[in-house]
């Protein structure tokens, strides 16, 4: 069985990546998606293993030091991690694998799994990103200023990604991340040991 994709999903705070992936988890049964490790506090209605796995700074550490985590990040001043044992075991399942995960994150994925799909979420303006930063109304006017300022750091690293998927109509937007990942199934680079096969079996008919 040949191995799954493993897609990394980035987005400035606010574009709406977790609204996204929640809809494809509900719309579509081909993915795995994995859980991050957080030391941030969680949100109201959000469930420890659910979206995050929450921990403290210690514990955080700990799982560095035991390199439990294949990436991870410090943004606005609370780590985010990829535990690595789901990820390696669902892929070699065969099962795509996504991360949802900042631009650091997703560049060091790229540097150590060159195959990995890279895809950015983009809301249709910044004003729009803004109110739904607001609207979401899960930060304080303060957190949102630093996630806004992050916002523009992360704009200049855009270029690094394979896809800019917009995210205006969310259905359009979930339908198009799936097709963008099931046609990357079809790359020639993906397909060579079954294309080895058929060469093997036309020299054979030959
Ligand atoms: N590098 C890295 N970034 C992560 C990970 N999990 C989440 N993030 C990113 O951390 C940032 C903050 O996430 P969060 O506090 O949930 O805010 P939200 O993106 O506004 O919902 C987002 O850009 C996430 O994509 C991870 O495991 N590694
Ligand atoms: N396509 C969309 N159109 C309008 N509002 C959206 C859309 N996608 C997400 N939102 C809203 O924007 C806010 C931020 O979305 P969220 O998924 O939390 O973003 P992120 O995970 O990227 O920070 C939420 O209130 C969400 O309901």
């Amino acid at each position: 069985m040949s191995k799954g994709i493993l897609v990394v999903v980035s987005g400035f705070s606010g574009a709406g990546k977790g609204t996204v992936m929640k809809r494809l988890m509900e719309k579509y049964n081909n993915y795995a998606l994995s859980v991050s490790v957080t030391t941030r506090s969680p949100r109201p209605g959000e469930q420890d293993g659910k979206e995050y796995f929450f921990r403290t700074r210690e514990e955080f550490e700990e799982l560095i030091q035991k390199d439990a985590l294949i990436e991870y990040a410090q943004y606005v001043k609370n780590y985010y991690g990829t535990p690595r044992a789901y990820v390696e075991e669902q892929l070699n399942a065969g099962k795509d694998v996504i991360l949802e995960i900042e631009i650091q994150g997703a560049r060091k994925i790229k540097a150590k799994n060159p195959e990995a799909l890279l895809i950015f979420i983009a809301p249709p303006s910044m004003a729009e990103l803004k109110n739904r930063l607001v609207g979401r109304g899960t930060e304080t006017p303060q957190v949102i200023e630093s996630r806004l300022h992050r916002a523009a750091e992360e704009s200049q690293g855009v270029e690094e990604y394979d896809y800019l998927l917009l995210n205006d109509e969310l259905e359009i937007c979930v339908d198009e991340l799936h097709r963008i990942i099931q046609s990357e199934h079809s790359r020639i680079s993906r397909n060579l040991g079954f294309i080895q096969e058929l060469r093997k079996e036309a020299s054979q008919l030959g």
